[in-house]
């Protein structure tokens, strides 16, 4: 079966097949392991081969039985992450084992050829989300012949734009069930095949990247193309917070009349200089107690240092099109990853990170203004980008640190005691009244509900999901020089209307993206988007155990409605306050503790950019 291709010179080897309608900028007989001899073709947009091997050109046969052959003939050049020499070795006709091979008669062309591997990735037949490690192995009796090949396929792939030379990579290394640094070393490989430089820190402690991000100069965080969590979402919002701490120069949300506001105007955000956000302010209540067990955020353990802004060398802009964040999923709760990616996978997440994908994310900016009923007022800003949540939210979370040792089951533990519980509380909420025009949802078509449930809401709306190159967070999207003024949908805070909610709550969330996971497979709101500017408000009011019990089942399900309840109110919103009538109050932002009497919130429109893609829903 061996073929000779003295003959095959890559000068003359240039063939006139055309590709897309192109000519070719390449061509060359080569040997393909698992396919045969082929015709490698290189045009602008990619990379085909041709088998030469069956009468047919369709690929191996043995016995006279056709092999069916999975390799595709083709992989775009934006799919190729890297091209490499790789050492001399036997390329098979077939993708049987070496013994089997040899056994049917397969084999190898020629045990010494010169390789080069072409690394890209295939989308899983059962799982389109999930991107697997492809690589493609060309082999040829000419050094020079394979060194030409990758080194043109790389001067292609140094053109594509967008993917990143230089990251900053923190590893939790206790993240979930303390596999983070194990899960980075599953992807690193994929990283240095990329040629990309990492500067790698393995956290000590919590609070560490937060401080790195804070006080690294901006002159040095530039010379990165981005950074990355090896971690969950709460570790991803620490690196966040960090970063935005001392650089995002953002007035407060707005607030109703009446909200306790430390400033003494009337509590529009437009009011507001805008050098007046304070992000890292002292805390002398009774949080101060709690700073060395616990992770509280805003306690001194996790705002470790107080940067002023004005000890940064030179500007940052955010947000910035060219810095971007990147996350590899290793933590107990993977949301941003799940909903960013489609993906729970770190090499599907590293696969995007090196191909220089770029999705935008709204940030919520969360300002607590007490920490509890006695407080003093005394602001302290933080950012979210996914969930914050109070109640049953942040109970769970409270109740959960006590079983850390339980690892992720802690949250299922957690939730049974604390639903089981059933507790309720006495709160206020103010929410910005969004126009009809800028909600996403089309009434009366294609929803629908049963009238006979009565404790059942019966709005009826079409939910329009977010997914890979979604219309509506592309639509009118913020222009990246904008300031961050202009990037809350409130200029003219006399236009801006408050709607209230005020009761007893079994829970109060608020989320920017759906947080879709493996416990509520459409999320939370399931036409939440990446970047369209909003959050959703889920106010869940007291009930019977069993109907929450209901609404939660309707969470779990995948095609549940777990909002269509009359117990439920959801608003689109871009702003809130909220208020509780009780002495403790625990939020839960992104998964982390937050204790907060009153806070308000807004949302920043596309606010940071990540190494992903949206998913494909
Ligand atoms: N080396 C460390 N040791 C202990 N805690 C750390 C360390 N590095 C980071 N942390 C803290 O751990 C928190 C949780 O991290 P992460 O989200 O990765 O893990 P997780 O397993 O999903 O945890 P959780 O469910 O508590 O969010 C982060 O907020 C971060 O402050």
């Amino acid at each position: 079966m061996d073929r000779n291709s003295d003959d095959d010179d890559a000068g003359n080897a240039l063939q006139n097949a055309p590709f897309n309608g192109e000519a070719p900028l390449l061509s060359s007989n080569l040997f393909m392991d698992q396919v045969g001899e082929v015709v490698l073709t290189l045009n602008s947009d990619g990379l085909s081969w041709n088998s030469l091997d069956s009468p047919e050109n369709g690929g191996a046969s043995c016995l006279g039985i056709k092999l069916e052959n999975e390799v595709p003939n083709e992989v775009k050049l934006s799919d190729v992450y890297a091209v490499e020499l790789i050492t001399k070795g036997a390329i098979y006709k077939s993708k049987l084992p070496k013994a089997g091979a040899v056994l049917l008669g397969f084999e190898p062309y020629d045990s010494e050829m010169y390789r080069f591997t072409v690394h890209s990735f295939q989308k899983s037949k059962t799982q389109p989300n999930l991107w697997v490690l492809a690589v493609y192995t060309f082999g040829h009796k000419d050094l020079p012949t394979c060194e030409m090949w990758v080194n043109r396929v790389n001067a292609f792939l140094n053109m594509e734009v967008g993917r990143p030379k230089n990251l900053l990579i923190f590893i939790h290394p206790m993240s979930g069930k303390g596999n983070g640094r194990r899960t980075w070393e599953t992807v690193a490989p994929i990283f240095v095949r990329a040629k990309v430089n990492t500067k790698v820190i393995v956290t000590q402690r919590a609070g560490q990247a937060f401080d790195v991000m804070a006080s690294t100069k901006n002159k040095e965080l530039s010379s990165y193309d981005g950074v990355l969590a090896v971690g969950g979402d709460g570790f991803f919002n620490e690196i966040l917070n960090g970063f935005l701490s001392s650089r995002y120069k953002a007035p407060y949300p707005p607030a109703p009349a009446g909200f306790v506001h430390p400033v003494g105007n009337d509590h529009c955000s437009s009011d507001h200089d805008l050098n007046e956000t304070v992000t890292e302010t002292s805390q002398h209540d009774e949080d101060q107690s709690h700073q060395d067990q616990s992770p509280l955020l805003g306690s001194e353990q996790y705002h470790g240092s107080r940067l002023p802004n004005s000890n940064q060398d030179t500007d940052f802009r955010i947000p910035s099109e060219r810095f971007r964040f990147g996350i590899i999923p290793a933590g107990s709760t993977d949301a941003i990853v799940i909903c960013t990616t489609g993906a729970r996978d770190p090499v599907t997440s590293a696969l995007h990170i090196v191909l220089g994908k770029r999705v935008c994310l709204d940030i919520a900016q969360v300002v607590r203004w007490k920490a509890t009923a006695t407080s003093k007022v005394e602001p302290l800003v933080h950012y979210t980008a996914s969930f914050s949540g109070y109640g049953f939210y942040g109970d769970v979370i409270s109740e959960s640190e006590k079983y850390r040792w339980m690892g992720p089951k802690r949250y299922d533990y957690a939730g049974t005691k604390v639903f089981l519980r059933h507790r309720s509380y006495e709160a206020e909420i103010a929410y910005l009244e969004v126009d009809a025009e800028h909600t996403n949802s089309v009434s009366n078509k294609g929803y629908s509900c049963s009238r006979a449930q009565t404790f059942r809401n019966s709005n009826k709306c079409e939910r329009v999901i977010c997914r890979r190159n979604c219309n509506i967070c592309n639509t009118n999207s913020v222009d990246m020089s904008s300031t961050a003024t202009s990037r809350t949908p409130y200029f003219r805070p006399e236009e801006a209307r408050w709607l209230r909610s005020k009761g007893r709550f079994l829970s109060v969330g608020a989320a920017i993206i759906s947080n879709r996971n493996e416990r509520a497979p459409d999320g939370l709101v399931v036409d939440a988007h990446l970047s369209d500017g909003f959050m959703h408000l889920i106010l869940i009011k007291d009930c019977p155990r069993a109907l929450y019990l209901w609404h939660l089942t309707e969470l779990a399900r995948k095609g549940g409605n777990p909002l269509n309840f009359e117990f439920v109110e959801h608003h689109k919103t871009t702003a809130f306050t909220f208020t509780s009538s009780g002495k403790e109050s625990v939020w839960n932002l992104d998964g982390e503790l937050f204790k907060a009497h009153q806070l308000s919130a807004q949302v920043f429109r596309g606010l940071i950019t990540l190494f992903a893609s949206g998913p494909e829903v």
